[in-house]
């Protein structure tokens, strides 16, 4: 039985004015069943895990280097996010795909750091809307997949995150449908690399997801939860998601 799991992806949002927000989620309490990951800023990791104190939220970056140190003004290695308190990471979200070049590649190497780290993967695919409308959403999806998980992926150290980008902070969601297609194509492509253990990979939805929309979403096979950017900024309108999803159940 795969655990249900809600990651809030702040993005590059957030100041210590907000940790009000963490502060606000008693929502764990209330939906014991699903795991749920808070992603802020870097600047922001250790102090949002310290002010998650005893609450049942986990903690998460939002991208790490493939490697533990060195030269690489900017950046921050795998090992870094879990001493500050982080558990999981993003990796491959199509904004730093396309913002910082990331390939597939790059994207292998990364989850093999936040393994080695012992920080559980959240892995994003998806589809342009170009690749969506000429037809090739399962094969780019499948290849990213392909290429990105390295050979060490099970299912307590790598979640995957189905993001169409044309999804992301725009409104549109793909239709239930639509979802359950990539999904079950998904799972089939893991079933067919990693047998048995595919099962219990989970695998979160991402684009445009909020409060009206995420039980019918929640309710679609293979959906495993949400990987929310938006609507986790703020408690008021995460906390329903995290609610939906516990209802679902
Ligand atoms: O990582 C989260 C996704 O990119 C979805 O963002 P969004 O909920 O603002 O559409």
């Amino acid at each position: 039985m795969r655990r249900k799991l809600v990651a809030g992806n702040w993005k590059m949002n957030g100041t210590g004015a907000d940790l009000k927000e963490i502060d606000a989620l008693g929502i764990a309490w209330a939906a014991p069943r699903v795991e749920i990951v808070v992603c802020p800023p870097a600047t922001l990791v250790s102090r949002v895990a310290f002010t998650l104190g005893g609450q049942p939220i986990r903690v998460g970056g939002q991208d790490c280097h493939a490697e533990q140190s060195g030269a690489h003004t900017g950046d921050v290695a795998a090992e870094m996010l879990a001493e500050a308190g982080a558990t999981h990471v993003i990796l491959g979200h199509s904004e730093r795909r396309a913002d910082h070049g990331e390939t597939d590649a790059i994207v292998h190497a990364k989850v093999e750091a936040a393994h080695r780290a012992k920080l559980t993967a959240i892995v994003c695919v998806g589809e342009s809307l170009e690749q969506r409308e000429g037809g090739t959403t399962l094969d780019v999806v499948a290849g990213q997949l392909a290429a990105s998980l390295p050979d060490g992926a099970t299912a307590q150290n790598t979640v995957v995150a189905y993001e169409p980008i044309w999804a992301i902070g725009t409104g549109k969601v793909p239709s239930t449908e639509q979802i359950a297609e990539v999904h079950g194509a998904i799972r089939d492509k893991l079933r067919e690399r990693f047998g048995e253990e595919a099962d219990g990979i989970r695998l979160l939805y991402g684009g445009s997801v909020k409060a009206d929309n995420a039980e019918a979403i929640f309710a679609t096979a293979d959906v495993d939860g949400a990987l929310v950017g938006g609507a986790s900024l703020k408690s008021t309108d995460f906390s329903p998601i995290v609610s939906a999803l516990e209802s679902s159940l």
